[in-house]
């Protein structure tokens, strides 16, 4: 076998430190806010035809080998605010990349098409026709390939995944192997720090330096604050371009015929909120989804070892139908800060038991079907996420902590720490109904993480129903487009980056 030299690449990017003037003023044929999921894809499909692109980012550039595989460091240097991102009745955490790359440096690498009922139901009830499975198909077929999408192959699977894969075929569920986007993989586990030897295809190592190479140009420390329209039109943004101490280096303006919105469901709507646009519909902010996951823990009577080998191997949908329940379960391997972070195994002594068998420990995710019942606001200070799980979902979320358990105890687990502020602790089937039944829908009773949030800026056909047609155009404003997860109509159930990345390539081609 050939033996491979990895190297971290390095990336043009414009930074704070780089500006010599307080004002800058720049043209260019279409700007890009934000370079993640959506920001990336429609900045590189927009360069290599032609356009003259401008990327805003406001987060930092930091190159891969700076990332330091140590998840405090990284939620502090790659996530927007620090990782400190949450509800407003802080049950909620909402992880988001902050960084030139955004979500996709930190995220887990975990691919999946959407779901062929959620399409079904986005052509149902809003009217987008258009976004049928066929339609769809050659944009995940082309993402896919450009991201070296796979199914894990058995080294790619830890002993956690082997251990949750026994047990689904013990209880005869259906358990499958996660498909990611990575080459290669390093089987480090640090995925969620970013990946340091480059081997996750995430933006950061792809479609930004692609979009470079057909001459779009990336300003990082960035932020844009308001977007410009005149006559119904879009005309350019301005920004605020800021040292990483905090004080101002410079203001921005760019003029440009279009502006491509993709600063990920909590910001968009923000910046559309600030300007003052595209809000007819009074729906900027609101329907606001995020696939609210527990990290549900078991211990092992052998070691495990959690934080060895790839993230995330192989995960349950028996379930993944809302018929059938509504949720998936993910096999996922965790450090010691995510393990104390995620989980709840009480507090004192049970906790210091906990961490000191930290060994024996694996982990399951669930993601679950919300409604869009939440809503981002600006008060014209501060942001807002107001999301509660509702009492819709909270069945479907008692449904997965109950499948979870049932799944570890299955794959011989000797107990399982239900994530809830109260100690709860199942030892055999008989406990599952009690102490999973007997939780309640309260705020603060369940430690809950979003990494997906989406829903914000909706797709539709129904001008007063939705903030972007089909096609990524705002309804109100020619030449604004949104190309990132805000446009999903409905929370998808699974992990949408490869929705994002088809979503965006789709508009950006009908802008080109
Ligand atoms: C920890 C974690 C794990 C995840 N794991 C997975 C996974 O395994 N599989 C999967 O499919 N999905 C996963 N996701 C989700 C996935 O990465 C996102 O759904 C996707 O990246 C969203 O794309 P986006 O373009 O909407 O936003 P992002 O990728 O978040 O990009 C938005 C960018 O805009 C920037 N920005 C914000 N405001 C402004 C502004 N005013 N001006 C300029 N720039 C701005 C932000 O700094 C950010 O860089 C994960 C996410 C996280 C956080």
């Amino acid at each position: 076998m050939s033996e491979v030299k990895w190297q971290a690449s390095g990336l043009k990017v414009h930074e704070a430190s780089d500006v010599t003037e307080s004002h800058l003023e720049l043209q260019a044929d279409v700007v890009v806010v934000g370079s993640g999921a959506g920001g990336a894809v429609a900045a590189y499909e927009l360069a290599r035809k032609g356009k003259k692109v401008i990327v805003l980012e406001a987060g930092p550039y930091v190159p891969s080998q700076d990332f330091t595989e140590k998840f405090t460091n990284s939620l502090e240097t790659l996530y927007q605010d620090h990782g400190g991102q949450t509800n407003s009745s802080g049950d909620l955490l909402v992880l988001q990349g902050a960084c030139v790359g955004g979500s996709t440096v930190v995220n887990g690498c975990v691919c999946f098409r959407t779901p062929d009922f959620i399409l079904e139901d986005w052509q149902r009830d809003f009217g987008l026709d258009e976004l049928t499975r066929d339609e769809l198909a050659p944009y995940f077929d082309e993402v896919e390939k450009n991201l070296s999408v796979h199914d894990n192959g058995p080294h790619e699977i830890a002993r956690h995944g082997w251990l949750i894969r026994a047990g689904a075929n013990k209880l005869g569920w259906s358990v499958k192997p996660l498909k990611r986007n990575i080459r290669e993989c390093g089987l480090t586990g640090h995925c969620l720090s970013g990946c340091k030897t480059e081997r996750k295809q995430s933006m950061l190592v792809t479609y930004l330096p692609w979009a470079v190479a057909h001459g779009a140009k990336i300003y990082a420390d960035t932020r844009v604050e308001r977007i410009l329209a005149e006559g119904g039109e879009a005309t350019g943004v301005e920004a605020v371009i800021t040292r990483h101490d905090g004080s101002q280096a410079a203001t921005l303006r760019v003029t440009a015929p279009r502006v491509v919105l993709a600063a990920g469901a909590v910001q968009s709507p923000i910046l559309l909120l600030k300007s003052g646009l595209a809000n007819r519909s009074d729906m900027v902010g609101r329907n606001f989804a995020c696939h609210p996951s527990l990290l549900v823990a078991a211990r092992y009577p052998e070691p495990v070892h959690p934080w060895r080998g790839a993230l995330l191997g192989v995960y349950v949908d028996e379930f993944e139908h809302p018929d059938k329940g509504g949720f998936v379960l993910e096999d996922g391997g965790f450090g010691l800060v995510e393990m104390s972070m995620l989980a709840e195994p009480g507090s004192g002594a049970p906790f210091m038991d906990y961490m000191a068998n930290a060994k024996y420990l694996a982990g399951l995710v669930t993601l679950i079907h919300d409604h869009n019942v939440g809503r981002i606001e600006w008060d014209g200070e501060k942001k807002k996420i107001d999301y509660q799980l509702s009492d819709m979902d909270f069945p479907s979320m008692q449904r997965a902590i109950k499948a979870a358990a049932r799944l570890h105890l299955a794959s011989g687990a000797t107990e399982v720490y239900v994530p809830a502020s109260d100690k709860r602790v199942i030892r055999n089937e008989g406990d599952i109904d009690r102490e999973v039944g007997g939780l309640e829908n309260l705020p603060q009773h369940l430690r809950m993480v979003s990494y997906h949030p989406q829903g914000t800026c909706r797709m539709g056909a129904d001008p007063e129903q939705s903030v972007v047609k089909a096609n990524g155009e705002t309804h109100d404003v020619r030449g604004l487009y949104v190309a990132d997860a805000s446009l999903l109509p409905t929370s998808i159930i699974v992990n949408p980056q490869i929705t994002v990345y088809a979503l965006a390539t789709r508009i950006a081609r009908h802008m080109a």
